[in-house]
């Protein structure tokens, strides 16, 4: 007999996770990741940043070069055949029969599962439309459907039986902005539920939307992990100068140890000075003193996008 996971165990736990491809490419390097349970968690990273593997091996389908994985508190790929059944996962679209309604596509896959009950099926694949928003749709054939209606159906896949645990590989990615709204807003509904939910993605912002935790990925690397507003709050805010006078605000700040400076329109934004004792107060007075017109002066919050730029010195959307 198994002892059953202990209480606060993680839903998906990594250590040294790595791997390396056979041209040399390591993809994945020395990952220790620790997902909460009932987190929305956004694994984040740019493309190529080594998500996608990450993913391929917490599931075992991918075997690691080094290092274990856990899922609900169970080790992968060992335990596979006692933890899978109670994951859910969506990577790389689902296979789809285009000539197949949406709910005979349900079926099949039902249908292929030893554990479903086939006196249950109908039940279960009502719920699944249902849960998805599908149900006007059910009798479309998939081919009819949007990315967005596939990507749900995908979705409904997952959610034939119960689940603890959904892992989800961009789920957003190829969709409309109406099609990413309504999946954000599906993944919010299923975190409501007490499914814990792992996303990758790419979108800061779909991150700091949806998600509760999140670990940034870049070049195979974990460059930090934690809920989302402390990793946020603890990037440095930027000072923000609205004015008529941006160029010779700009240079004013600059004298003044303001650093990455950048200008949009009215716009100053740029790094305060570390220093201690430095005074915002004291550069506001000195734009004044120059004889820049100040409409506003502050500093904005720390966003996630903040926190990326300051743990890889680069912006977000660089090719990993
Ligand atoms: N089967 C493979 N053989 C060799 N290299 C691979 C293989 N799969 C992925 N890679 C390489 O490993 C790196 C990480 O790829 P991975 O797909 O995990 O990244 P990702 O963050 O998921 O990016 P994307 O969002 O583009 O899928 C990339 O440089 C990729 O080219």
């Amino acid at each position: 007999m198994d002892a059953p996971p202990t209480a606060g165990e993680p839903a998906v736990e990594a250590r040294g996770l790595s791997k390396r491809f056979r041209g040399g490419q390591l993809a994945v390097d020395g990952l220790d990741l620790r997902v909460p349970r009932g987190s929305v968690f956004g694994f984040l990273g740019p493309n190529g940043s080594g998500k996608t593997t990450t993913i391929r091996m917490l599931l075992g389908l991918v075997t690691p070069t080094d290092g274990s994985a856990a899922l609900l508190g169970r080790p992968m790929p060992a335990d596979a055949r006692r933890v899978l059944p109670k994951v859910g996962a969506l990577i790389e679209g689902p296979a789809l029969y285009g000539f197949l309604s949406g709910r005979d596509n349900l079926a099949r896959f039902d249908a292929a599962d030893p554990t479903a009950d086939p006196a249950t099926r109908r039940a279960r694949i009502d719920a699944a439309l249902d849960r998805v928003g599908l149900g006007a749709a059910a009798r479309k054939h998939a081919r009819t459907y949007s990315l967005g209606m596939k990507q749900r159906l995908g979705l409904a896949v997952a959610l034939l039986q119960p689940r603890e645990l959904l892992i989800l590989d961009e789920p957003t990615n190829g969709l409309d902005p109406q099609g990413m709204r309504e999946m954000r807003t599906l993944v919010r509904e299923l975190a409501g539920d007490g499914t814990t939910v792992f996303l990758s993605s790419h979108l800061l912002d779909e991150v700091e939307q949806v998600c509760t935790h999140t670990a940034v990925m870049a070049r195979g690397r974990l460059l930090a992990q934690g809920p989302v507003a402390e990793l946020a709050a603890g990037a440095r805010g930027r000072l923000v100068v609205t004015t008529p006078d941006a160029g010779d605000a700009a240079s004013v700040l600059k004298e003044h140890g303001v650093t990455a400076l950048s200008t949009e329109g009215d716009r100053v934004t740029g790094d305060p000075p570390t220093e201690p004792g430095t005074d915002l107060a004291d550069l506001n007075a000195a734009l004044v003193h120059a004889g820049v017109r100040v409409r506003s002066f502050g500093v904005e919050n720390g966003s996630l996008e903040d926190a990326f730029v300051a743990l890889t010195g680069e912006g977000f959307d660089v090719a990993g």
